[in-house]
């Protein structure tokens, strides 16, 4: 390996791997990391990258986001040329769209990968798609021809259509094999441009990702465009002007290798003190504080929370755990925010804000895996934008803090839905896109037997179930992808639901005027039956404003554990009874009612087909 700063701009080439979620990109990219020899055979397991992530949870090393590969030409035109090879990583989900576009913008090439046995899916465009924005020279490649169902001939009919190139020019690979991967590294180098740019200006580089290493602190990953980042340099982060020491740089090949500087083209990794990664981050341009560059790279844009959720510790004692767990997310997570909330339904939490649903689920999951805890999450809501009469404007991020005065309009955020679905479900999809307010946007035949859907969607209308829905009325075989499209006027109402005349608050929510009465009476009904019975009457109602639309009655009765413990021994009455004292611990009072916690967790867990689109813990 050469030393970083040293490499000829002309024999980079900097690429990414884009595919839809299974075909094959962990291991076609094992397989590139064999065949550079960049991790010889002995080292080499199943999915070398992912291996490297959970060493970072661990703290031990970094995930490897990009991977500097050498490689000499090894057949064809231009045999025996050198060149250096960067592999960028991108994260494929859309709630991470914009972390990919950042990513995408580091590279000047894409592969991408098609499974020979699925053909297109919605991923496969959504990336295709980004790459061309961002101005990727694409390299068409199917993969998995090794299997007995593998039908490339069909599918490079497909690809070639769709990227406007002829199905000879799509490369036919297998990753678990090996089968013609050293021809499409032979191709990489042969096809995809070199990074352009000028040696002797003011440095610019720009973040694709930051991690956060407990040992090291902030690892920032970086893509340098114009001159050299030195390792004696002092930088600065050209959105806030912050100025950090540099303490090391160097590449990734596939551990951290320690160098003298980075130029131009070049993609390795810088580490300052810092200790929070939203001090350096993904989008950010890096210059050097002695001679500054005067233009930072491209659009620098917050990542906007698109998602909000309450989460409550089942137990209330943990609720400092809770605080000291999100303080160390963040850390590694400059997407998230949160902040203190109280519920007379759950107790104390914090109303957190995601990118999307499965950043929500993720983060959920860590802080359930790897801070021990307990948690409840209320329904996910999206952001309202509520104009007041008189002019005010209110941004609703939580239902209970609806405005309560007279409402002049109500905008939702949006998305452009892509649904790929073979011929035969275009009923089905249709049907469930325009039961959740959906509005066709085009349809394209992307072969004689699978379509390619265009909606534009409320965003509240996805977060929910959409996807399983999808899944379930397609027999699995429609694929999904989305991004925002902005924002739309809609006829949306509070409902509130009464427990005794108190609203509850976890269950507020906005919702469309036409399915008011459906949220109402579903929540009412489900806590009719969740919640004991009171020595008195209680009304459950859903409201809107003073308007009632749906109401439930428990009937009064003291709620008798013995009932129906007849006779027998006396300490199976005294264990019930002890259960009975034990469950009072763990009451709500909601007003006068006395209401056991788990009423609302099972009311707020849609495991059951409910709408309330909350999520039990998992036990
Ligand atoms: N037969 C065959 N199977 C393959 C090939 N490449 C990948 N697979 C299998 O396909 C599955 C998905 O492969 P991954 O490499 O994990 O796919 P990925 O795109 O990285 O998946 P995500 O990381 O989940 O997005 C695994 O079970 C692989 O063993 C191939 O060339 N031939």
């Amino acid at each position: 390996m050469r030393d970083p700063g040293a490499t000829d701009p002309g024999a980079i080439r900097n690429f990414c791997i884009i595919a839809h979620i299974d075909h094959g990109k962990s291991t076609l990219a094992d397989r590139m990391l064999q065949l550079t020899e960049v991790v010889d055979a002995r080292q080499m397991r199943a999915q070398y990258l992912d291996r490297m992530d959970i060493e970072r949870e661990r703290g031990i090393t970094i995930k490897s986001q990009a991977v500097r590969m050498p490689w000499t030409v090894r057949e064809g035109e231009r045999t025996g040329e050198s060149a250096v090879l960067n592999m960028i990583d991108t994260p494929g989900h859309v709630d991470f769209t914009y972390e990919v576009s950042r990513s995408l913008a580091a590279c000047e090439g894409a592969v991408l990968l098609v499974d020979a046995a699925q053909g297109i899916e919605a991923q496969t465009l959504a990336n295709l798609y980004l790459a061309m924005e961002n101005d990727l020279q694409i390299i068409p490649v199917l993969n998995k021809i090794d299997l007995p169902a593998a039908q490339p001939e069909k599918y490079a009919e497909e690809l070639a259509h769709l990227i406007g190139c002829e199905p000879e020019d799509c490369l036919r690979v297998s990753g678990k094999t090996g089968m013609g991967v050293a021809h499409l590294l032979d191709e990489v180098v042969r096809q995809l441009p070199a990074p352009k740019g000028e040696a002797e200006a003011p440095a610019r580089a720009m973040i694709f990702d930051s991690v956060y290493d407990i040992y090291r602190g902030v690892v920032t990953y970086i893509r340098v465009i114009d001159g050299k980042i030195e390792a004696r340099d002092r930088i600065k982060m050209m959105s806030t002007g912050a100025v950090h020491e540099l303490l090391e740089i160097g590449v990734i090949s596939p551990e951290m290798l320690k160098g003298p500087a980075l130029g131009v083209g070049e993609v390795g990794y810088l580490i300052t003190g810092v200790k929070d990664v939203r001090q350096s981050r993904v989008g950010d341009t890096v210059t050097i504080n002695a001679r500054p560059a005067k233009e930072a790279l491209g659009g620098y844009k917050d990542p906007r929370p698109m998602v909000y959720s309450g989460l409550y510790p089942i137990d209330g004692s943990d609720y400092p755990a809770l605080r000291e767990a999100l303080d160390k997310l963040k850390l590694n997570d400059a997407a998230l925010v949160y902040e203190p909330e109280s519920s007379a339904a759950l107790g104390f939490g914090f109303r957190c804000g995601f990118l999307g649903l499965l950043h929500l689920e993720i983060i959920q999951e860590r802080l359930e895996r790897e801070f021990g805890l307990d948690l409840i999450s209320t329904a996910p809501n999206v952001v309202y934008r509520v104009q007041i009469e008189g002019g005010e404007e209110v941004t609703v991020t939580n239902p209970s803090e609806f405005p309560t005065g007279k409402i002049a309009s109500i905008f939702e955020p949006t998305v452009r839905a892509t649904i790929l679905a073979p011929n035969d479900y275009v009923g089905a999809v249709m049907e469930l896109c325009q039961g959740r307010r959906g509005q066709l946007k085009g349809m394209d035949y992307l072969s004689s037997e699978r379509v390619e859907l265009r909606y534009t969607l409320p965003l509240a209308e996805i977060i929910y179930d959409f996807f399983d829905q999808l899944k379930s009325r397609t027999k699995g075989y429609a694929s999904l992808d989305y991004e925002p499209s902005g924002e739309q006027e809609s006829d949306l109402v509070k409902v509130d639901i009464l427990l005794h005349g108190d609203p509850v608050d976890a269950f507020s929510a906005i919702v469309h005027k036409d399915k008011a009465y459906n949220y109402g009476v579903t929540i009412a009904s489900k806590l009719q039956k969740l919640i004991p019975r009171q020595q008195f009457e209680v009304p459950i109602q859903a409201a809107i404003g003073s308007r009632i639309i749906a109401r439930e009655t428990i009937r009064a009765i003291r709620k008798d554990v013995l009932a129906k413990c007849y006779g027998g021994d006396i300490s199976r009455k005294r264990k019930l009874l002890e259960k009975q004292k034990e469950g009072k611990k763990r009451m709500k009072m909601v007003g006068r009612v006395e209401v056991p916690q788990e009423a609302f967790i099972a009311a707020l867990n849609t495991s059951d087909g409910g709408e309330a689109g909350g999520k039990a813990p998992k036990k």
